[in-house]
């Protein structure tokens, strides 16, 4: 195929996916070299109100600049139509993720915390989304982000007609909503709930195998059926039943959709015992002194990776002015970036899970020392999901945001703040500091 080039800048390298109103690309950006993902909005004849649509979505996506929300970069429009240039999540929409199988309760309620504090945020700006739905939040390597603010709108917004609101299945759609009534921050709270059902069950809610699932069925049960009960919802089942409450004025705010989701009434009755920093070594220390010294970590894969690669240019290793260990550190390969930091976050929670042994390993040998109940505390912990990462590569540091299972405590959400150090051109963790939340 010959690469097409979009607004002179974009090349586009394949369709990924397709909605009602047009295809999505993966494209890159000749200028700034990064991936991006380009959304096709109209045709040549008809641009007039996909336009409007899009500078819409580009508009409120904007506003928000939530980590959890798809960014817009860019809206160009060319002889073939309106392009929306968004950030390329490389991940699949949770649609598709869980044609595989359903979710736990735990992995479900990870997933969809960050969509619902970019979701409460949107609310507290007076932007409701009316289109919450599994197809549009994207799975990727920085968690779940939502998509299509298209039919989005500001309370004070009167612009957009009814008519581009069912674009799709009206599974999500919120009983007043389906039967024609206007789309507030309650409804969009139905939605999520609507959302969290399948991904437990693996099926849209009101979907019966005996029966009809054309729209109008569908829409007839959501205004006069009982909202669905999932057996296996756990202890998400009281948050769903209110979620989705027929009556919009006794569904949670979506602020306490978060707050639930991510499991923050344990993490305030933890907080007293955690202590801002790693215990020093020996004695009987607390679950959350191991908490905190589980949190000095290594990652590796990365670095590996980049270590086999070869040098650059002019093949001398880059130099770097921050060193913060007290042993002597062999000079990096590639000086450390806020990306490979943040790699580095995620690959050593993932490791440090699935083999506590190999996580240990990749501690500096004086904080191992400090970190007595390291495998039972990993060894205890279920299904981790990083929330958000940002690194400090001048300070080498890495804070990530992880919310994890306990056995008889629920969802704990966690700031973990590591101080890095490289030695031979393999970072490790001197050190960590860690805080609810
Ligand atoms: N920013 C992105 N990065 C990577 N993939 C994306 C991105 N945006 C969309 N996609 C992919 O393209 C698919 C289609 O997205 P799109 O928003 O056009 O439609 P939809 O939400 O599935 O359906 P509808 O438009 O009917 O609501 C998504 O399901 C996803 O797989």
């Amino acid at each position: 195929m010959t690469s097409q080039r979009v607004a002179g800048r974009y090349t586009l390298e394949r369709e990924i996916g397709r909605g009602a109103n047009g295809a999505v690309w993966s494209a890159y950006d000749e200028v700034l070299g990064r991936r991006v993902a380009l959304k096709r909005l109209g045709s040549a004849s008809g641009l007039g109100s996909d336009a409007v649509r899009a500078e819409r979505e580009a508009r409120l996506a904007a506003q928000l600049g939530h980590p959890s929300v798809v960014a817009v970069y860019d809206l160009v429009t060319t002889d073939g139509g309106a392009w929306l240039v968004m950030e390329y999540v490389d991940g699949r929409a949770l649609s598709t993720v869980v044609r595989d199988a359903p979710l736990s309760p735990d992995d479900a309620a990870a997933l969809l915390a960050p969509v619902a504090d970019a979701l409460a945020q949107a609310h507290a700006l007076g932007i409701v989304h009316r289109d919450v739905k599994p197809s549009n939040i994207l799975a990727g390597p920085e968690g779940a982000k939502l998509t299509d603010f298209g039919i989005a709108r500001g309370s004070d917004d009167a612009t957009l007609t009814r008519t581009g609101l069912v674009t799709g299945s009206p599974a999500y759609l919120a009983p007043e909503v389906a039967t024609g009534g206007h789309a507030t921050p309650a409804s969009d709270v139905w939605s999520l709930g609507a959302t969290l059902v399948h991904l437990l069950t693996g099926r849209p809610p009101y979907h019966r195998d005996d029966r009809d699932n054309g729209p109008l069925a569908v829409v007839y049960r959501i205004a006069h059926e009982d909202p669905p009960v999932v057996p296996d919802a756990e202890w998400l089942g009281p948050l769903l039943a209110r979620a989705m409450a027929k009556d919009p004025q006794s569904r949670p705010a979506m602020a306490e959709v978060r707050d639930h989701l991510a499991g923050t009434a344990v993490v305030a009755e933890r907080t007293t015992e955690l202590p801002a920093a790693p215990p020093a070594r020996g004695g009987n220390r607390s679950r959350a002194g191991v908490v905190a010294a589980a949190a000095a970590v290594v990652v590796v894969l990365v670095v590996a990776v980049l270590l086999l690669r070869p040098d650059g240019d002019d093949g001398t290793p880059a130099a770097r002015s921050t060193a913060t260990s007290s042993s002597p550190a062999a000079p990096s390969p590639t000086a450390p970036t806020a990306d490979r930091l943040t790699t580095f976050a995620q690959e050593y929670v993932d490791t440090a899970h699935s083999d506590p042994a190999q996580g240990f390993a990749m501690l500096t040998p004086a904080y191992q020392a400090a970190s007595p109940g390291y495998a039972d505390f990993w060894g205890a912990m279920r299904n981790p999901t990083i929330l958000d990462v940002t690194a400090d590569p001048a300070a080498m540091t890495v804070t990530y945001r992880y919310s994890y299972g306990l056995p008889g405590k629920g969802r704990v959400t966690e700031r973990v703040t590591l101080r890095l150090v490289e030695q031979d051109g393999v970072l490790l963790i001197d050190g960590a500091d860690s805080a609810a939340g």
